[in-house]
């Protein structure tokens, strides 16, 4: 790619191994889940999720997506338990969509997409910081939710009020006081599988922790989501969506 990777024709998830031979790598992302295929080991343990509301920092649009990040120089919002061992510390979240609601998810099951999927980055407090822990297998810990169509979702309306501020890639603005469990369905059971970044530099550093149960959101919510831009002040706007990537070969992996 002659310029910085996107989700177009000429800069896509087909192009991205141009810059990033990890494209073509053992363990990328997203996958299409099989839950018939799935293996069930009874070892594992249930998610433990200790978010703290005050640690939201800011919302971004990074050109990409958008994402809320959070203070993590401390334990105070960490993912522990489930496959994972030791403590990750929340970083961001964000979310990958379609142009329409029949697309937009990265991960499927049994190849069907979702409109909309959340990322929730969590790493390795084994490592000094979140740079270093996305260099490493065991680094990041990030937990996937799919929304399904269908009713207003309340809980995803203070991130939605605040994308009008962050119109264009580039804007951010302060976003406080947010309690990310409240993105969560009611039950955290989950398919675990050792994967990547969905997003260059696609590194092999991700345990993927999807959670079965979607919560939902209506079509009008979908549409504010579509009124970011990739593009930045000044530049001929095109619209944030479809910014996922396909399911990738799963390769010598079980689920
Ligand atoms: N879609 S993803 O795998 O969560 N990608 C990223 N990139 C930076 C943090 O999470
Ligand atoms: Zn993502």
């Amino acid at each position: 790619m002659s310029h910085g990777w996107g989700y177009g024709p000429t800069n896509g998830p087909h192009k991205w191994v141009e810059d990033f031979a990890v494209a073509d790598g053992p363990r990328q992302s997203p996958i299409n889940i099989v839950p018939k295929e799935a293996q069930y080991d009874s070892s594992l343990k249930g998610l433990k999720l200790k978010y703290d509301p005050s640690d939201a920092k800011t919302i971004l649009n990074n050109g990409h997506s958008f994402q809320v990040d959070f203070v993590d120089d401390r334990d105070s919002s960490t993912l522990t338990r489930g496959p994972i061992s030791g403590t990750y510390r929340l970083r961001q979240f964000h979310f990958h969509w379609g142009a329409s609601d029949d697309r937009g998810s990265e991960h499927t099951v049994n190849g069907i997409k979702f409109p909309c999927e959340l990322h929730l980055v969590h790493w390795n407090t084994k490592y000094p910081s979140f740079k270093e822990a996305a260099g490493q297998p065991d680094g990041l810990a990030v937990v996937g939710v799919f929304l399904k169509a269908g009713a207003a979702n309340p809980r995803l309306q203070k991130v939605l009020d605040a994308l009008d501020a962050i119109e264009t890639k580039g804007k951010q603005t302060t976003f406080d006081n947010f309690d990310a469990k409240t993105l969560l369905p009611g039950s955290l059971d989950y398919w675990t599988y050792d994967g990547s970044l969905t997003t260059p530099p696609l590194l092999e550093s991700v345990t993927w922790i999807v959670l079965r149960e979607p919560i939902s959101v209506s079509s009008a919510q979908m549409t504010k989501f579509r009124s970011l831009l990739f593009t930045g002040d000044g530049e001929d706007p095109c619209c944030m969506v479809d910014n996922f990537r396909p399911p990738q070969p799963l390769k010598d992996r079980v689920q």
